[in-house]
């Protein structure tokens, strides 16, 4: 069956990147639908930054085709990055002159009209700064400075890479809002990369995970949820005689502090555990059902060889 590439802003196939004998990008399949805001994340040296620079043409990929907005970077280079803004490294900027002054250049630059300035300061929520010289500027603001220049040309796609490297938390959650606000009030599909799960998870609808080059899972967050491991924490009065019942009828206990964590327990088992705790006269304090964490399903991701996809 033909796949309806239409339905994605960018889709690569068998991306790859490699430099002298390493490939820094390991056929990269990625699918990002338009409306979405997509986690790209991966530990350093996973392959994000490689992968964002290929997507807007900085570099060529040693193999592999990229297609956005429906159409092939290849061919379409100036058509298509017209409609792309980004934010890679530390955007640059003359200290002296003020925000306005910055974008003014920019603006000039590209042949946009002088009221997008406006516009695109007021969607950072930094109007009320625009007078103000850079160099008063704290990384937060100059960060979101960089994006309302990447929003001048009124793109369709931004593409973030580690926007929030160097900011303080209050820095981070202003990026966090800022991200929310620029994709669910002017409809703006964003790709943001980040070595850490807590930056993404809650900005993120969609999530790419990335290690060394090769992409280990691809989906929703939801997605990701659905496969996480749940177990049975047991809270008793005696720990040991619960771990020591549990082991006794056939479950995967193990003991955490003063918890007994229990896998893979059918409904029968855990019945019949239970009663053997009363039988033993073991008061039970607590019976829940616990997920894993999705940083616990991150990092089990990333340092081994697991993929998901
Ligand atoms: N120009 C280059 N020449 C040789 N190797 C490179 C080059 N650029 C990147 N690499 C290597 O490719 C791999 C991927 O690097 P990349 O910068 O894409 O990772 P990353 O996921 O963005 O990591 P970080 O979060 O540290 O920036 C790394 O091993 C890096 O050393």
């Amino acid at each position: 069956m033909l796949e309806d590439d239409g339905n994605y802003i960018v889709k690569t196939s068998n991306l790859t990147k490699i430099y002298k004998d390493r490939r820094a990008v390991n056929g990269v399949n990625l699918k990002i639908k338009k409306g979405e805001v997509y986690g790209f994340l991966g530990p350093n040296g996973a392959g994000k930054t490689t992968t964002i620079k290929m997507l807007l043409g900085l570099i060529k990929p040693s193999k592999g085709d990229i297609k956005v907005l429906d159409m092939s970077l290849e061919n379409n280079r100036f058509e298509i990055l017209k409609n792309v803004g980004s934010l890679v490294e530390a955007p640059a900027y003359y200290s002296h002159l003020t925000a306005f002054e910055n974008l003014l250049i920019n603006a000039n630059i590209l042949g946009l009209p002088k009221e997008r300035i406006t516009t695109a300061l007021d969607m950072v929520k930094l109007s009320s700064f625009a007078d103000k010289p850079v160099k008063e500027f704290s990384l937060g603001m100059k960060q979101r400075l960089g994006i309302a220049s990447a929003l001048l040309a009124q793109p369709e796609l931004l593409i973030l890479d580690e926007p929030t490297n160097g900011l303080d938390p209050a820095g981070i959650i202003d990026m966090r809002e800022l991200i929310r606000n620029l994709n669910k009030n002017y409809g703006v599909t964003i790709i943001i990369s980040s070595h850490l799960l807590s930056e993404v998870e809650h900005v993120a609808s969609h999530l790419g995970i990335i290690a060394r080059g090769q992409i280990l899972f691809e989906g929703s967050i939801k997605e990701l949820k659905n496969i996480m491991d749940k177990f049975i924490v047991l809270t008793t009065s005696d720990a040991t005689k619960t771990l020591f019942l549990a082991n006794s009828i056939g479950c995967e206990a193990v003991k955490e502090d003063n918890e007994i964590h229990i896998s893979n327990i059918l409904d029968s088992e855990l019945a019949k555990l239970i009663k053997e705790l009363v039988r033993s006269e073991v008061d039970i304090y607590r019976v829940e059902e616990r997920s894993q964490s999705l940083e616990d399903i991150f990092l089990g991701l990333v340092t081994g060889e697991e993929t998901l996809c």
